[in-house]
């Protein structure tokens, strides 16, 4: 079973405004709300894709109420532990560009942590745990090290789709995924990554560390996969970008996916690359038909191989 823990949740409210005035009223064109944070999103497109997946971590209040009656309406299970404080809502502004407003989301005490702790040991190898998102400011910053350090002896695999510090801690933990963006991996290394052959470099590294499988996202120019037998590019299809938001945890969902039913490694990132760009050309997270309808038109490339 695929397991996502989102550790800090939101409902995404969509404001669509024409001009924003700051410090003024704008009203709104158009809105709509989704359940949000990057492990339910990935939970959210498993199910499109027809592929069960459990999502953990923390919700509550009315906004939890309805992250979990959505999550059960599209068949997604869940075992969230309950905070007393509501979910957060995140506001996603969009006036021909993409501004986010994210909440800091409920305050977390030792007891729901180590209850978390806790459920997270029941993983087994044959499990897949996709930790991902922010760590809300009332756990410690290095508490992905923490779940880490708890289920080293335990084989169970992780994918990977956070940044900062939280990535930093897990790389020495070899993930089977990870996941970060252009500017993710410029934050990790402390360089400037202008063309693609300079993140290939930097993905290989990361390969050399232990990390099984490198998805480097590079919104509209594509992205970079590396694992122990080479290194791929893929241009992204071209088409009308409605909204990024949740591109990334898309692609993360089309990698798995695609790893649950044995595909290859390099039919893997073609499918990773159809989701996240068919989400980016979409209001709300792919389907699979809207995946599938852009699959044939990607082009991979291995390096040192003809384009
Ligand atoms: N403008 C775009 N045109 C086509 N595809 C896009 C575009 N932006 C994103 N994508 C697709 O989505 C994938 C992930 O995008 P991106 O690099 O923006 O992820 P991210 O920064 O992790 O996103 P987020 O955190 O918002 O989920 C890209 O590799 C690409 O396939
Ligand atoms: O605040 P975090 O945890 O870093 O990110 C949360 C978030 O911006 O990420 C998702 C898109 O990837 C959204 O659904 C959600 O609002």
């Amino acid at each position: 079973m695929i397991y996502t823990l989102t550790l800090n949740p939101s409902i995404d409210y969509i404001m669509h405004v024409d001009k924003l005035q700051p410090g003024g009223l704008t009203r709104s064109t158009a809105t709509a709300y989704y359940p949000g944070g990057k492990g339910i999103n990935v939970s959210r497109v498993l199910s499109n894709l027809s592929v069960p997946s459990t999502a953990l971590g923390f919700i509550g209040g009315f906004t939890g109420e309805f992250i979990r009656t959505s999550l059960k309406e599209k068949g997604v299970k869940e075992a969230f532990i309950e905070t007393d404080e509501p979910t957060r809502i995140n506001v996603k502004l969009k006036d021909g560009r993409e501004s986010e407003i994210n909440g800091p989301g409920p305050e977390l005490s030792d007891s729901l942590k180590g209850r978390l702790l806790e459920q997270l040991h029941t993983l087994t190898p044959e499990d897949v745990l996709l930790i991902a998102g922010s760590v809300p400011s009332s756990l410690p910053e290095d508490f992905y090290r923490e779940i880490a350090e708890n289920l080293k002896d335990k084989g169970v695999p992780m994918a990977v789709d956070t940044s900062g510090r939280a990535l930093k801690d897990l790389l020495s933990y070899h993930p089977y995924l990870i996941k970060p963006n252009r500017q993710e991996l410029e934050e990790l290394f402390g360089e400037t990554m202008e063309d693609n052959r300079t993140v290939a470099r930097y993905a290989e590294k990361l390969v050399e560390e232990g990390c099984r499988n490198v998805l480097i996202s590079l919104g509209g120019d594509g992205a970079v996969y590396a694992n122990h037998e080479g290194i791929w590019f893929a241009e992204a299809p071209k088409g009308p970008v409605v909204n990024t938001v949740g591109a990334g945890d898309s692609m993360v969902a089309g990698f798995l996916a695609a790893k649950e039913v044995y595909l290859t490694d390099e039919e893997a990132f073609k499918k990773s690359i159809a989701c996240g760009s068919a989400t980016a050309f979409g209001e709300d997270l792919c389907t699979k038909e809207e995946a599938e309808a852009l699959y044939d038109s990607i082009h991979i490339y291995k390096e040192g191989e003809r384009r």
